[in-house]
Parts: C-alpha cells; sequence; structure tokens
C-alpha cells in the first residue's frame, strides 16, 4: 500500500500523524509531499478545492485518489488498517473516552494555540495571515495555559491523557506542547505532572523523533 501526506515536516498538527505513522510502522510506505505553509500554498484555490477545504496539513490521499484531511480522521484510517486498534481504542469505551481526550486536547490546547500563533503574532506572515485579531490571539493564549494546567491535574491522576494506555489522544496533548516550543510559549515550570507525562511520552521513539526534529522556517 502507498500512502501520500501533503504537509510541512515538522509543523505540529503534521507531527501527530507521524507520531501515528510511526507507531503502526507505516513511516516507510509514505511519500511526503511538502506544502510550503510561508508561501501560502495551503491556500490556494486548487489546495483548497483538491486536497483541504479548510486550507490545512496534513492531507492523506490514497491510491485511489480518497482524500482525509483532518489529523484525528487520518490517524482513525490507519489504526484500522490492522487487528489492533492501540490508538484510537479496542472497546466502544475506549473508542469515545479516547475522542473525548483527543478533542479536549485540540480544544483546550493545541488549536487556541494555534489561534494565538496566527493572530496575535507575525505568525506565517501578511501574506496568508489576510485576517488578524490580536486581543482574541491573546485571550486564546490565555485559554491553552489553562488547558495545560487542567492537564497536568489530570495527570496527577493517571498516567496517560485517557487513562492507563499511550493512545491518539496523548498524541494530541504532544501537538500542544510542539505548538507551544514551537512558538516560545512558555509552559509554566510547575505543572510538573504534565512535564513528567511529556518525559514518559518520549521514551517512544514516535514521539522522541518528532520531538527531536526540531521546527523548519519557512
Ligand atoms: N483541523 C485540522 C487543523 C490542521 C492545522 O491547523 N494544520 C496546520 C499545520 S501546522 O501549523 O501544524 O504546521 C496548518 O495547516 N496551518 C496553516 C494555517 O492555519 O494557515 C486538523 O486537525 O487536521
Amino acid at each position: 500500500m502507498s500512502l501520500k501526506i501533503y504537509d510541512w515536516p515538522t509543523g505540529p498538527f503534521p507531527a501527530r500523524v507521524r507520531i501515528a505513522l510511526a507507531e503502526k510502522g507505516l513511516l516507510e510506505q509514505v511519500q511526503f509531499e511538502r506544502i510550503n505553509l510561508w508561501k501560502g500554498e495551503h491556500k490556494t484555490a486548487e489546495f483548497k478545492a483538491k486536497l483541504s477545504y479548510s486550507g490545512t496539513v496534513p492531507v492523506l490521499e490514497l491510491e485511489d485518489g480518497t482524500i482525509i484531511a483532518e489529523v484525528n480522521a487520518i490517524i482513525t484510517f490507519l489504526d484500522n488498517l490492522d487487528d489492533d486498534q492501540s490508538l484510537t481504542g479496542r472497546t466502544p469505551a475506549q473508542k469515545g473516552i479516547i475522542l473525548n481526550m483527543t478533542r479536549r486536547a485540540e480544544l483546550e490546547v493545541q488549536e487556541v494555540i494555534s489561534t494565538y500563533f496566527h493572530n496575535a503574532t507575525p505568525g506565517l506572515g501578511p501574506d496568508v495571515e489576510i485576517y488578524q485579531n490580536k486581543e482574541w490571539g491573546l485571550y486564546q493564549l490565555a485559554k491553552g495555559l489553562r488547558g495545560l494546567r487542567h492537564f497536568d491535574e489530570l495527570l496527577q491522576k493517571q498516567p496517560y491523557v485517557a487513562g492507563d494506555e499511550f493512545s491518539m489522544a496523548d498524541i494530541a496533548l504532544v501537538g500542544g506542547m510542539l505548538f507551544a516550543a514551537m512558538i516560545d510559549v512558555e509552559v509554566p515550570s510547575d505543572l510538573t505532572a504534565l512535564f513528567a507525562w511529556y518525559k514518559r511520552v518520549q521514551e517512544r521513539p514516535s514521539v522522541k523523533q518528532q520531538i527531536d526534529r526540531g521546527f523548519l522556517d519557512g
């Protein structure tokens, strides 16, 4: 099976798919095509018509041309290629809890830090950031810091974001931590359970290799 993924190689959202690919042993079966976000290649009419209505990456293209263009959807597809849905859940309850916590990590951390990046910093540059609202961006950053504190409290009581095992939900929170690191958002040092979790998940080569990749500028 050959898969094609359009992404920015070190972007925090694409990193989540790359972690899942590594977890499933599929990294070698993927052809990656770099989409330069700083040049707005993800915002062209052609890209949005063919690949991503939202104008975002990553986008997965299957051999038959099928397009899947949301991180969680891509990971769900990958996790269902074999008979062990370790990332998205093996039972109905696990599937519900993992998706619940994945969305919470997105809505309370990664997406709000991304909104801060695009609104209250130069972001991808004036040619791409055609609308910015600095006040809204700062408001979302404060929400993201509250979100990180919430996950610190959660991780004082359980080893992983959705419970006792590593899952797609942990990958989502790793995405939030990567986004924070990429734009120098300081994670408060008193979030010791969060940092302990981050150290724990970095024991997985799939996660460590993404964190060690650093970030490319446009
Ligand atoms: N809802 C999308 C969000 C994807 C997303 O925001 N991707 C970023 C990539 S990166 O910033 O993590 O590298 C993007 O395309 N950003 C470009 C933009 O928002 O203009 C998903 O979950 O896949």
